[in-house]
């Protein structure tokens, strides 16, 4: 390509970066008059955003992929939001874990991230309106459930109103260039779970394996010990400045973890949603089958079940259920009556759109 070629390119990026800068800012003055129409309310509307990022996806004509105009998309709503009022949002910290990683993804960059201590601290501080929202682990495709974000959930006064889907990739870090003299392996109890088999392969057994509060404390703990390594993902290998050994080293190439998103927020049907519930059957037989029966009959497809110990009784269970479908739909409503006349106890943990990116 000649030189001439290349400006003329360069010329056109440039006033195509002009119109987008001045289409940005139009996008925003009516982001900011949508805000003072809301006086202060409940700026954050995920129904709204899943319908925009689902419609740009629609829409797109490429050569961009989709799934790169949606992430462009999402960052441009997160900074039209915080014209409104930024966001806070509590995580399992500190900072670099995949909470905070699954929190961006879903609110953007001009959200402000809060480390915390532990889910419990999390779902607290979101609780005492410390922040508006919590982004907390609940399932991992490998490993499970998360049983502390489920159980946390049962009390909670808040609602579920989004889910964020993650993939996760783990590497093992260390500050040293080589595996020679390891001792001891930090990471997450899931984690350590998750790359059991490459562990086995790949590390002596002598190797201790210790489980801690996070990946990111992990990586942190490694930083300041030559004779150990963690495994954590890219976000805390950032962080804390460490070698990545060995990429990817999950056992499941499709480690997924699901996070769901709560505060004290109602959503509105986005015309893709899901409804999570919590329930416990009386304690005879076939009661798990006859409580799920108004599923089937009323037509709507269960995505998730889940069984917990109730902590309140010896061998006694909660069910946490995913339907498809929002409370605001009469055959959602239907199953929800049905369902509370047959179990013991019902709660619907919230609505809210399905995963888009
Ligand atoms: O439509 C709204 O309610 C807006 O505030 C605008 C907007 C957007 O940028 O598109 C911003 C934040 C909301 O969460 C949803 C959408």
């Amino acid at each position: 390509m000649s030189d001439e070629q290349l400006k003329s390119h360069r010329d056109a990026i440039d006033a195509l970066d002009t119109r987008i800068l001045e289409l940005l800012n139009e996008r925003a003055s009516h982001a900011r008059a949508i805000g003072e129409i809301k006086g202060g309310g409940l700026v954050y509307r995920p129904e709204r955003e899943a319908q925009v990022l689902s419609r740009i996806k629609a829409t797109n004509r490429g050569p961009l992929p989709d799934e790169s105009v949606a992430k462009l998309f999402r960052e441009i709503m997160s900074a039209c939001l915080s014209i409104e009022r930024p966001l806070t949002i509590a995580y399992l910290g500190p900072e670099g874990t995949f909470s905070q990683s699954a929190a961006i993804k879903h609110f953007g960059h001009a959200a402000v991230t809060q480390a915390c201590a532990s889910i419990d601290e999390a779902f607290r501080v979101v609780e005492a309106r410390s922040a508006d929202y919590v982004v907390a682990p609940v399932e991992n495709s490998t490993e499970g459930a998360v049983g502390r974000t489920l159980d946390l959930m049962v009390n909670t006064p808040l609602q579920v109103c989004g889910e964020v889907v993650l993939r996760i990739h783990h590497h093992l870090l260390r500050k040293d260039p080589s595996f020679d003299g390891i001792r001891r392996v930090y990471s997450h109890a899931q984690s350590l779970a998750q790359c059991h088999e490459w562990l086995n392969k790949n590390l002596p057994a002598e190797v201790e394996r210790i489980s801690v509060s996070s990946n990111a404390e992990a990586a942190r703990l490694a930083s300041l010990d030559t004779q150990c390594a963690a495994i954590a993902g890219d976000a805390a290998a950032e962080k804390f400045g460490m070698l990545k050994l060995a990429e990817n080293i999950e056992d499941e190439p499709n480690n997924t973890t699901r996070f769901l998103v709560l505060g004290y927020h109602h959503t509105t049907a986005s015309g893709r949603d899901k409804t999570s519930l919590v329930m416990s059957a009386q304690n005879k037989p076939g009661a798990v089958h006859q409580l799920l029966s108004p599923l089937a009959e009323h037509g709507v497809s269960m995505t998730k079940f889940e069984s917990r110990p109730s902590r309140t009784g010896l061998w006694e269970y909660v069910f946490f259920v995913d339907i498809e479908g929002h409370t605001g739909e009469a055959r959602v409503q239907q199953t929800l009556d049905a369902l509370r006349e047959r179990a013991a106890f019902v709660k619907v943990l919230g609505a809210y759109p399905v995963a888009v990116l």
